[in-house]
């Protein structure tokens, strides 16, 4: 008779749990997943997956203006439409994810998980034990600590709009902030972005920002700098939003100012786990001062960029733990991270920041890629790719910007994270032409 119910019980479904958990209960491992909302969490439900299917019309959109009339009509966005179809592809996949962790051997439960002992956690009272509990229940929008903060609305409302509101005010100047800037204006809304100061999207290469910023103005977004939120006051059917030095009556107000750490509830202060909104402390084995009690996913508090693929990589990491397969520390590799405004900044490795403040160890490239024959086919004006080699002129970093900057650096990411030789690089046959082919011919 086992000593615990499961071998592994993990709380949240997302993807800092099932990447994992799924191949963990095939290897013949007991888990039991216990989620107090929908299946799979933010990303397929309330982040990625919802963001890019109603960013597609917006890229097409885009595409089409820069074509100077080759391709004809407005592209005019009928939201409603698009927030169905949106709807429609992703309501599928909770029951799927369900069907696929239950059809991997794992047992679902539904309610919120607390941890009553080191070894236990009990789900809306009913305790379950396992040997090792994983914590994974990832962020939550943040809200300002203003008058009127109800007035605000996060990311999950704005994407669940029947009507796209004449005017919004967004604010925060984070991947958020911008790329919900960007849907919103191309979906017809004039739109203000507030800045507390005169940056956004910080940790990106700022020359480019600038430029996303500078294109967004000059698609009619307005960009208020400098500015603290004083209060949000309803005004009939309307929200005065009274910043230092300015008002702005609005229809909308989207508060993209960070989402912080799921940490409430869960019996932390009990087992005196360090935990912040930032997130739970945990060691290079992604462990808390509980030795059976681990965590994935955004909810860690740590350095690297808070992604799906960055949980999809903790949880997998564990599964190697707890299949004992390996007992080495967590290695994160370098992680490629975009922002889906019209053009997109994407990176991954060294910054252009770090290269820049170690010339003894770093060589940066920077290559305008409007000239390039390829890039016309997007009608692309302003792309550019930024290369950071080391000393033996192996690539250690990327970033750019461009309609297809994703595609681009995801291309490049091998050569980052594996340190290619050129007689490696020569070896690589891409299908021409294409991004990969355009960008891993500037190595
Ligand atoms: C608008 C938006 C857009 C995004 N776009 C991108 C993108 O383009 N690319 C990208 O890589 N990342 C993107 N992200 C980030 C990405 O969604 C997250 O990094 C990812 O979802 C983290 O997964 P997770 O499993 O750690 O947390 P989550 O997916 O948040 O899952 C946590 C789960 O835990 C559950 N839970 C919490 N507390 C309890 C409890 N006590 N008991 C039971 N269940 C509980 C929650 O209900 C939730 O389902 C975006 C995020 C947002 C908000
Ligand atoms: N493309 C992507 O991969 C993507 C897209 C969306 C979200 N995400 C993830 O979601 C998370 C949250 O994104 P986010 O944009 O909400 O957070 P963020 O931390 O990226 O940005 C928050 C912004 O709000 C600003 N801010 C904070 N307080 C403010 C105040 N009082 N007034 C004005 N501005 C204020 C900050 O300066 C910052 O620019 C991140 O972990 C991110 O990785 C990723």
């Amino acid at each position: 008779m086992p000593e615990f119910d499961y071998d592994v019980v993990y709380i949240g479904s997302g993807h800092g749990t099932f990447d994992g958990a799924m191949p963990l209960a095939a290897k013949g491992k007991r888990v039991a997943v216990i989620e107090a909302d929908k299946v799979g969490g933010t990303c397929p439900n309330w982040g990625c997956n919802a963001k890019i299917l109603l960013d597609g019309p917006v890229a097409l959109q885009h595409t089409l203006r820069a074509s100077d009339g080759i391709v004809s009509g407005d592209g005019k966005i009928d939201w409603a439409k698009n927030k169905a179809h949106k709807q429609a592809a992703i309501d599928v996949i909770p029951d799927a994810l369900k069907g696929g962790m239950e059809a991997s051997g794992i047992k679902m439960y539904f309610g919120h998980g607390t941890i009553i002992g080191e070894h236990t956690v009990a789900v809306d009272g009913e305790p379950i034990t396992a040997e090792n509990i994983v914590i994974a229940t990832g962020l939550r929008p943040h809200q300002l600590d203003v008058p009127g903060t109800e007035l605000g609305h996060d990311s999950k409302e704005f994407m669940a709009l029947d009507e796209m509101p004449k005017h919004m005010v967004i604010i925060g100047g984070g991947y958020i902030g911008v790329e919900f800037a960007t849907m919103a204006n191309a979906a017809g809304s004039d739109v203000s972005l507030v800045l507390h100061d005169g940056e956004a999207l910080r940790g990106f290469h700022q020359p480019y920002v600038k430029e996303v910023l500078a294109d967004l103005e000059s698609r009619g977004v307005t960009i208020v700098r400098n500015q603290e939120v004083k209060s949000f006051e309803q005004q009939g059917h309307q929200v005065e939003v009274a910043l230092s030095d300015e008002t702005i009556t609005t229809d909308w107000v989207l508060d993209a100012t960070g989402r912080v750490a799921n940490v409430e509830n869960l019996g932390l202060e009990d087992l005196e786990i360090e935990h912040s909104p930032k997130g739970i402390v945990v060691n290079e084995y992604l462990q808390t001062t509980v030795p059976s009690i681990y965590v994935s996913g955004d909810v860690i508090d740590k350095e690297q960029p808070k992604l799906t693929p960055t949980a999809q990589f903790e949880s997998q990491y564990l599964m190697h733990r707890f299949a004992g397969e390996s007992d080495a520390a967590i290695d994160y590799p370098a992680i490629a991270t975009n922002v889906f405004t019209t053009p997109r900044i994407a990176q991954a490795g060294v910054t252009v920041a770090e290269a820049q403040a170690d010339p003894d160890k770093y060589i940066v490239q920077e290559n305008d890629l409007s000239g390039d024959w390829y890039r016309a086919v997007d009608y692309e004006k302003n792309a550019k790719l930024t290369l950071i080699f080391n000393k033996d002129k192996q690539l250690v970093g990327a970033t750019e910007i461009s309609e297809r900057a994703e595609d681009s650096i995801n291309a490049l990411l091998p050569a980052i994270e594996f340190g290619y030789t050129p007689a490696q690089l020569e070896r690589l046959v891409y299908i021409f032409p294409a991004i990969a082919f355009d960008s891993i011919s500037k190595l």
